[in-house]
């Protein structure tokens, strides 16, 4: 599925010095989103910081959203992930996407300005009408959770 999405550039870097993001192959679900930095930032293990990416999306349909994701290399090898979890942007957000990158790992990180550290997904949405009952129909799983099915 393609959609066009609004961007704005919000650091002249873009273009003169970094390439705006693109996905890296055909298939590619994630575009790799920046370190807008002025200068590295070192993050010490524990540490949390919050980057901005030098551009802002208006995603717009109700029927999208993105998320913010961590780049796997990074996250496994270095521990570098994000300090929300994932990202989630609303279809009308229009401010600086910002990405919360989070030090789990064991050792200091430094974040190089125009370092690719995050990635960008767009995603459908189902927007949920909620219908309040006093019983579920029955289902084969009922209330069992967390672990309830076993390991093996
Ligand atoms: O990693 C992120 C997460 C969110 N946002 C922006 C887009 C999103 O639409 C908005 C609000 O995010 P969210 O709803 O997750 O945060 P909140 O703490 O609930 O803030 P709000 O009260 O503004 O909804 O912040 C980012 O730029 N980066
Ligand atoms: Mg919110």
């Amino acid at each position: 599925m393609q959609h066009t999405l609004e961007l704005k550039v919000l650091d002249a870097r873009f273009g003169e010095v970094w390439p705006l993001p693109a996905y890296a192959t055909e298939a590619s679900a994630g575009l790799d989103l920046r370190a807008a930095l002025e200068a590295p930032l070192c993050l010490a293990p524990g540490d949390a910081a919050l980057v901005p990416s030098g551009l802002a999306i208006h995603i717009g349909d109700p029927g999208l959203c993105a998320v913010i994701l961590p780049r796997s290399g990074l996250g496994h090898k270095h521990g570098i992930v994000l300090g929300n979890g994932t990202g989630l942007i609303d279809a009308d957000y229009q401010g600086p996407l910002m990405i919360s990158v989070w030090n789990r790992g064991a050792g200091p990180f430094t974040i190089e300005p125009g370092d690719r550290i995050a990635q960008l997904v767009v995603l459908p949405i189902v927007r949920a009408r909620l219908q309040v009952v006093e019983e579920f129909e029955a289902s084969a799983r009922g209330t069992g959770g967390f672990g309830h099915t076993g390991v093996r």
